[in-house]
C-alpha cells in the first residue's frame, strides 16, 4: 500500500520524461500525480483539442505540449489515455519513431481489443507494450476534471503479455504503487468479463434510465422532484459518450452476455409483480440487499 512505499529521489526516477497522449480526466490526473510525487521531471502531452491542451498546461498537468513524434523520440514511458477506439491511430503515429527501450502503457477500460490492435501495429515491438487499466475515474471528462489524488487507494490492473519483460512490468507496478494504487494482474479475457459486469453494463443501464425519463412527456416534473436514488443511479450517465460508445463496441461480446442475464432478471421481476408474488420478490431483494451490504467496495 502507498503508506509503506518510500518516495524516490530524483536520481531514482524510473521514467524522467513521460509522454501522455490524451490529457483528459485520466491523462491529466496522471500528469498531476507524477509531478506531485516527483516521479517525472518532464511530462509531455499530446492531444486532439487545442482548448483542452491549453487547460492541461494551465492546471500544470503537463510541462509541455508535444507532437507524437517528439513524445516517441524523448519519452522513456508513453501512456495512452485516449478513448479505446483511438488506440490504433495513435500507435500508428508513434511506431515509426519508437525507440527499443521505450515502454508504452495504456489506461483503456477494455483490454482484449487494445491488445489485438497493439499486436497488429507494433508487431515484433509488442513486448514494449504493457496493457493497463486504473479502476479510478469519474463522470466528468477533459483536463478540467483532472485530480492529483485520483489514483490514491484505487486498484490498478495490469494484463501482462508473454512478450513483456518481467522487469518492465515491475517498474510500471512500482510507479502506480507510488501513486497510491494497489496493483493486480489478470488476463485480458478475465478483465473484460469482470468489467463488462461491474462497469460497462452499469453505465449502459444508467444511460438507458436517463433516456427513459428524459424522453417521457412529463420529464420536467420527474426531474423537478427526483431525489437521491435517481441521482445516485444516473451519476454515471453524465460520462463521456465517446468513451462509452467505444467501450461498448470494444467489449460487445461480454457486455451482451451480461445484458442478456440482466434482462432475464428484469423479466423475472416483471412476472413476480404481475403475479403479485411479494414473498418471492422480497426473497430476491433480500439476497441483493445482503450482497450490497456485505460488499466492501
Ligand atoms: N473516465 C473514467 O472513469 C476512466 C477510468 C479508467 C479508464 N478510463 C479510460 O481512459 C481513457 C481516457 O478516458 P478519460 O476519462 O480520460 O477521457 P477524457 O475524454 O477526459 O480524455 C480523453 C482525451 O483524449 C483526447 N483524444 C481523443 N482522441 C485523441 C487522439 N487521437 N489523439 C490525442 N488525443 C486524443 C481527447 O481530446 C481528450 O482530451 C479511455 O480509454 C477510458 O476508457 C476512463
Ligand atoms: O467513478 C466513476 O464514475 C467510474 O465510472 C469509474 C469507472 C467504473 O468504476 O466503472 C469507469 C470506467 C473505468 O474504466 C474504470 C472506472
Amino acid at each position: 500500500m502507498s503508506a509503506t512505499i518510500q518516495p524516490l529521489s530524483p536520481t531514482q526516477r524510473m521514467y524522467p520524461t513521460v509522454g501522455i497522449v490524451g490529457v483528459g480526466l485520466i491523462g491529466g490526473s496522471l500528469g498531476l500525480a507524477l509531478q506531485h510525487h516527483h516521479l517525472a521531471t518532464q511530462v509531455l502531452g499530446s492531444g486532439r483539442s487545442a482548448a483542452n491542451m491549453a487547460e492541461a498546461i494551465k492546471i500544470g498537468a503537463i510541462t509541455q505540449i508535444a507532437t507524437l513524434s517528439e513524445i516517441a523520440e524523448q519519452a522513456q514511458l508513453i501512456v495512452l489515455c485516449v478513448p479505446v477506439a483511438q488506440t490504433k491511430a495513435v500507435l500508428e503515429q508513434i511506431q515509426p519513431q519508437l525507440r527499443p527501450e521505450t515502454i508504452i502503457i495504456d489506461v483503456g477500460s477494455t483490454k482484449s481489443d487494445v491488445i489485438a490492435i497493439a499486436k497488429e501495429v507494433l508487431g515484433e515491438q509488442i513486448g514494449q507494450f504493457i496493457p493497463c487499466h486504473p479502476i479510478a475515474g469519474g463522470a466528468q471528462h477533459g483536463a478540467t476534471a483532472a485530480r492529483v489524488d485520483l489514483f490514491e487507494q484505487r486498484q490498478f490492473i495490469i494484463c501482462p503479455l508473454l512478450e513483456n519483460a518481467p522487469q518492465a512490468i515491475q517498474t510500471v507496478e512500482k510507479m502506480w504503487q507510488q501513486l497510491g494504487s494497489t496493483v493486480f494482474q489478470m488476463s485480458a479475457l478475465v478483465h473484460d468479463h469482470i468489467f463488462a459486469a461491474v462497469s460497462h453494463l452499469p453505465h449502459l443501464l444508467s444511460y438507458a434510465l436517463m433516456l427513459q425519463v428524459a424522453n417521457s412527456e412529463d420529464a420536467q416534473a420527474k426531474f423537478a422532484h427526483a431525489g437521491a436514488g435517481f441521482r445516485d443511479f444516473t451519476r454515471i450517465a453524465g460520462s463521456s459518450p465517446e468513451m462509452w460508445r467505444d467501450i461498448t463496441f470494444a467489449n460487445s461480446e461480454a457486455i451482451l452476455e451480461q445484458l442478456d442475464d440482466y434482462i432475464l432478471i428484469l423479466q423475472h421481476f416483471k412476472k413476480l409483480i404481475q403475479d403479485g408474488n411479494s414473498n418471492q420478490l422480497e426473497k430476491l431483494l433480500n439476497i441483493a440487499s445482503q450482497s450490497r451490504n456485505n460488499w466492501k467496495g
